[in-house]
């Protein structure tokens, strides 16, 4: 199985790619990119995505999320640390409440490239181009940052090795042990005034582990976790040149991350993105806003997943809260009269960003939850399994997102607003979607694939 040449996918008209100067720059930042080792492993890539085959057959729920934009600047073990930390408590509070296996995959690694919505910036009568994060220029707003320079992916590559090399080490060294991920939830509930809505569930799992630990149960099912990366597959330069053939299987694989998806900007079924991503192995993903029908999700899960192979397709829906209701059923509808079962995922913040008076783009964190709650009412209207959650986010208390358990208002945005693109939940405003999304999944009305039996006593 082969895929398609650069020159192949330039002739598609690809969208959200920069404007590079100098042509023979790009050519010899490819020429090296196509040189370095793979970032992951087809290996990895085929665990997640049996992992992800479990998930479309209810017996699963996936969690991803991490920052809109990466940043060079942002790779530091702190970093990485505190947004580790958030995603694994996220898990603990939600697999309790499923009943299933949480999968675990950050937007990370390779999350430094970004669609805008205008090409141009301007500010005080001043039009520069956009910041399309720091794999393509700088997030100054001078003429000279705002150059794209094809050098940029060599640093992508470096960053994304480093954050990957201090994932691994986290989750496998202790970092990721069920009784301090716990305790850190214990601390929210306790320290934060969502305490009567939450100390039950802390409680419960907290019986739960020290049952656990009284049967002796230590393995390290409880002191590690499979974690995975991903990012949205924008430039095709970068995307290409970590595409490569598994030595086993003879089969492309996109070696820059374990998940790649394709953004609401780029998901033209003719175009270049689906081009290149229908050629790889990968599982990966597709966001679908509200102006989607029925028939063009179905084509795409045509086209990207032919086999209909479980597993290997996630629909990411950011509808908005006030199209969530009407848009997605049909496109439900449509891909469950094909026989198909993708991951179905909701991404509660792209369908909801507004500006402030005060000149801040934002999210209110009521309207991420109003999303949440009408895909879960969605998905429980079409007998279809709500899969999972896709969340910007952060490990560290800034303020870019209004609402939540610190009732941010507008005027709190300055504070700590740190955002290279879209406004991100904060570490208590993460913490508590994980109780909201783990109210719906205790709801009797989502059902399982293997509820959990009710205990029969054997008859003697
Ligand atoms: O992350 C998603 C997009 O890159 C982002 O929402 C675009 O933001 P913009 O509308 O400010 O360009
Ligand atoms: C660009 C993004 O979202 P969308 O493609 O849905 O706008 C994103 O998730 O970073
Ligand atoms: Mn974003």
């Amino acid at each position: 199985m082969s895929f398609p040449s650069l020159e192949q996918l330039h002739t598609l008209k690809p969208q959200q790619q920069p404007n590079y100067p100098d042509p023979s720059a790009v050519a010899a930042v490819n020429l090296e990119l196509s040189t370095r080792p793979p970032l992951v492993f087809a290996g990895e890539c085929d665990d997640l995505r049996s992992k992800l085959a479990s998930v479309a057959r209810r017996e699963a729920f996936l969690l991803q999320g991490g920052d809109c934009a990466e940043t060079f600047a942002g790779v530091t073990a702190q970093n990485v640390k505190n947004k580790l930390q958030v995603l694994l408590a996220m898990a603990v509070v939600m697999q309790y409440a499923a009943q299933v296996p949480v999968v675990k995959v950050g937007r990370l690694a390779g999350q430094y490239a970004k669609p805008r919505s205008s090409d141009m910036e301007t500010r005080d009568g001043v039009s520069l181009p956009s910041f399309r994060g720091d794999a393509v220029n700088g997030f100054d707003f001078t003429s000279d940052s705002r150059i794209p320079d094809p050098r940029r992916l060599l640093d992508v590559y470096n960053a994304s090795a480093a954050t990957l090399n201090l994932t691994r080490a986290f989750v496998t060294g202790g970092f990721a042990d069920l009784r301090t991920i716990h305790n850190w939830n214990t601390n929210f509930v306790r320290t934060s005034s969502v305490v009567e809505r939450y100390e039950h569930l802390a409680d419960e799992i907290e019986r739960a582990m020290a049952f656990m630990i009284t049967c002796g149960i230590d393995d390290d099912s409880m002191r590690t976790v499979d974690f995975y990366a991903s990012h949205e597959a924008l430039l095709l330069e970068y995307e290409h040149a970590l595409t490569r053939i598994d030595s086993r299987s003879q089969q492309p694989y996109n070696t820059s991350g374990h998940f790649v998806w394709i953004g609401e900007r780029t998901r033209q079924l003719d175009g270049a993105h689906v081009e290149l991503l229908a050629s790889v192995r990968n599982p990966i993903g597709v966001k679908l806003g509200p102006k989607v029908s029925g028939a063009e999700a179905l084509a795409l899960a045509e086209r990207l997943d032919p086999d209909n192979e479980p597993g290997r397709l996630t629909f990411i829906t950011r509808m908005g809260a006030d199209n969530v209701g009407e848009a997605l059923p049909p496109i439900i509808e449509t891909i469950q009269n094909a026989g198909r079962t993708p991951v179905w995922v909701c991404d509660p913040m792209h369908g909801n960003t507004f500006s402030t008076s005060n000149g801040y783009k934002t999210r209110s964190f009521d309207r991420i939850v109003t999303e949440l709650n009408g895909w879960f009412d969605v998905h429980d209207q079409m007998d279809s399994w709500p899969g999972g959650v896709h969340i910007e986010l952060t490990g560290d208390d800034v303020t870019e997102c209004v609402g939540g358990v610190g009732e941010l208002a507008e005027t709190d945005l300055e504070n700590r607003y740190e955002t290279a693109c879209d406004p991100r939940l904060n570490r208590n405003q993460s913490l508590e979607l994980a109780f909201t999304v783990a109210e719906r999944l205790t709801d009797g009305r989502i059902k399982r694939a293997n509820p959990v039996q009710a205990f029969t006593p054997v008859d003697l």
